[in-house]
């Protein structure tokens, strides 16, 4: 074993009420090894001697959602609207995730509404708080759910409608092979939440003009 892997081995089985150190980049790459190998392939042969080097500066990316606070992504809020105080929508936000039980892609787009009452935000910090929750480990109803929370604490709104339309990788191309299968989730706050008719509104906002 090298040590690379036996040091890798140790911090893995560190007693589970501490949370295990951060791993080094180096025993990241050779667990990327590993899994090549798992994979039925040889690691040091040549198309595969940048790969865990790749592998690890990808995940950087696809998990960089951890590094984000989105109270502080949600933190400035413009008071000088002139009184407007009714929805904003801003629909179709594409995003990639990954799902937290198979670690497989899945994508889609997310609608998110509210209701200002003190203000509202800059239209790409909506943007930019679906990808702090998109790069993380998700299921979709927790990603939804947590997009909705973060709006509450943050805006204080009459309510906040969030609505994620996505197709899992590992419901398409492995396990029950459904390719094209779209999962939808909503969740509804304050007015969202009390009013059908709003929840109606919302869903119209996201459908018009799509035919
Ligand atoms: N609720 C929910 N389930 C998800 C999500 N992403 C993946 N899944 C499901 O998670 C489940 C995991 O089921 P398990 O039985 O533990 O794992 P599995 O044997 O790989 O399941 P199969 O996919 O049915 O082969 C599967 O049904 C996936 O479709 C998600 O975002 N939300
Ligand atoms: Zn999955």
């Amino acid at each position: 074993m090298s040590d690379v892997v036996k040091s890798l081995s140790t911090r893995l089985t560190t007693a589970a009420d501490k949370p295990a150190p951060s791993p080094t980049r180096e025993e990241a790459e050779a667990a990327v090894r590993i899994l090549l190998r798992w994979a039925g392939d040889d690691p040091s042969r040549e198309g595969l001697q940048d790969t865990p080097k790749r592998v690890v500066k990808a995940f950087r990316e696809f998990y960089s959602g951890y590094d984000e606070d989105p109270s502080e992504i949600l933190d400035k809020i413009f008071a000088e609207v002139e009184g407007y105080d009714d929805i904003v929508l801003v629909r179709d936000i594409p995003f990639y995730s990954h799902c937290e039980h198979h670690m497989v892609p899945f994508f889609g787009v997310a609608h998110v509404a509210y209701y200002p009452t003190k203000g509202v935000v800059g239209l790409s910090k909506l943007a930019r708080l679906v990808d702090a929750y998109a790069r993380r480990l998700q299921t979709q109803e927790t990603m939804t759910s947590q997009i909705a929370k973060a709006m509450v604490a943050a805006l204080e709104p009459r309510g906040v409608a969030v609505m994620i339309e996505a197709e899992h990788m590992c419901m398409s191309m492995r396990g029950i092979q459904k390719a094209g299968a779209l999962t939808l989730t909503t969740q509804f706050t304050g007015i969202f939440k009390e009013d059908p008719a709003e929840q109606v509104r919302f869903l119209t906002l996201v459908r018009n003009g799509r035919g």
